[in-house]
């Protein structure tokens, strides 16, 4: 087990964190004030910490040799997902299961989901609960009342919005959500006035509400993004305390692809605000997606089939603790998706003191030059790889 002794000193010298020996000269400090906190949500183990660096953020770093093929972390705690539309008959909603394209034995039409056994779909219905029930209800019943003609394809040439554009595009539709919630919440008051209760006089709800929130109805709908925020937003409701978990994370402050997108999300905001329960009112607010956007983009990880390198892609999601390690094209960790959770395995003995890296990359694009695998990084990452492999140009 010696090589299992923790070693500080191997640790790299361009860490922002110095971690002091018991033994060195200052003896007298709590050793406790010295280490700081690990962020909400993220990885913990005996086998590694989590460290600052100076080019590539928050990264982790092994504590102890770590052996070929050690199981190093698993991270079983899914924030928000997406399966994609296309592959919703196909894929289970709760294990991501996939029977090489046949549909599954079991559909549930009312939700738009499909599972490959009971067990699966009665967790998803427990995990989701009563109100994400009806949620997805809503949501199924407006993608099915407007048919598929709607789903727009996005031109992926456009420009990518600026914060300006963001914030200017989310007031374009505050006067109209105004509205609609009006005329949502207004009809709650009203039910809610009895002659026993006497609580509030009703919201005056008008023409002009109902006309806005018929509007909001009429416009063109994106199942997809609509899916990305009842999924975000269910979590956030569900799960109050666990927030800190997703605001943590490093945020891209210009995370939509282009202006189609962004306008994709703003007309979903004002559909959910339609028909989403009353209760996720309160949480379907522009501050609220654009966090869940904005957590999303640099953090979520490719849901795909298992075979095949991935070829099938079924959608993504937010696995916060799974979001603190840094990419490297020649990683010092595989990552496996083990149903709705990823396992983290050394893919080759690791020494103490060296970061655990993973791959951003498919597997076809490992395999690209360092110029075509920097552009990729770039394109879908933001980031300029800075990993050992690239620094020497192969
Ligand atoms: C999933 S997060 C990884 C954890 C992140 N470093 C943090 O502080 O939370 C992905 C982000 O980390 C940074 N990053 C990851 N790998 C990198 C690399 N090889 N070179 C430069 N930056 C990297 C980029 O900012 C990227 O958008």
């Amino acid at each position: 087990m010696a090589h299992f002794l923790r070693s500080f000193t191997s640790a790299p010298a361009s860490c922002f964190i110095f971690l002091l020996r018991p033994d060195s000269i200052y003896p007298s400090l709590d050793l406790k004030m010295q280490t700081p906190k690990a962020p909400p949500g993220s990885p913990i183990s005996t086998l590694f910490e989590i460290r600052q660096t100076p080019h590539c953020g928050r990264a982790v770093f092994a504590t102890h040799d770590i052996p070929a093929d050690t199981v190093v972390f698993c991270s079983d705690d899914l924030t928000l997902s997406v399966l994609l539309r296309e592959y919703r008959r196909e894929v289970c909603a709760q294990c991501f299961g996939y029977e090489h394209g046949r549909n599954l034995k079991i559909s549930d039409p009312a939700v738009g989901f499909a599972f490959c056994s009971e067990g699966c779909q009665n967790k998803w219905r427990e995990e989701v609960g009563e109100i994400g029930v009806q949620a997805w209800t809503a949501v199924e019943n407006l993608v099915r009342k407007r048919g598929r003609e709607d789903c727009e394809m996005v031109d992926v040439d456009l420009p990518r919005p600026k914060p300006k554009d963001i914030t200017k595009a989310w007031e374009g539709v505050a006067a109209q959500a105004a509205l609609i919630r009006v005329a949502r919440h207004g009809d709650r008051i009203s039910e809610e006035v009895t002659e026993e209760t006497k609580v509030e006089r009703p919201a005056q709800v008008t023409k002009q509400h109902r006309k806005a929130l018929q509007r909001a109805l009429l416009s063109p709908i994106s199942p997809d993004v609509m899916s990305f925020c009842v999924s975000g937003l269910l979590w956030r409701y569900s799960k109050p305390g666990d927030w800190e978990r997703v605001l943590t994370l490093i945020p891209d402050t210009t995370p939509y692809h282009n202006i189609a997108d962004l306008q994709a999300f703003t007309r979903s905001y004002l559909h959910l605000l339609a028909v989403l329960p009353l209760p996720l009112l309160d949480f379907v607010t522009p501050e609220t997606l654009f966090i869940l956007s904005a957590r999303d983009s640099h953090n979520s990880f490719g849901i795909r089939s298992l075979e095949d390198e991935g070829s099938e892609f079924f959608g993504y999601g937010c696995w916060p603790a799974a979001s603190y390690f840094n990419h490297s094209c020649a990683p010092s960790l595989e990552k496996i998706r083990v149903g709705r959770m990823w396992e983290f395995r050394a893919g080759r003995d690791i020494e103490a003191g060296e970061e655990l890296s993973i791959t951003y990359l498919s597997g076809e694009e490992r395999r690209l030059s360092r110029g075509k695998r920097m552009i990729i990084l770039m394109n879908n990452w933001g980031f300029e790889c800075g990993c050992e492999r690239c620094e020497v140009i192969y």
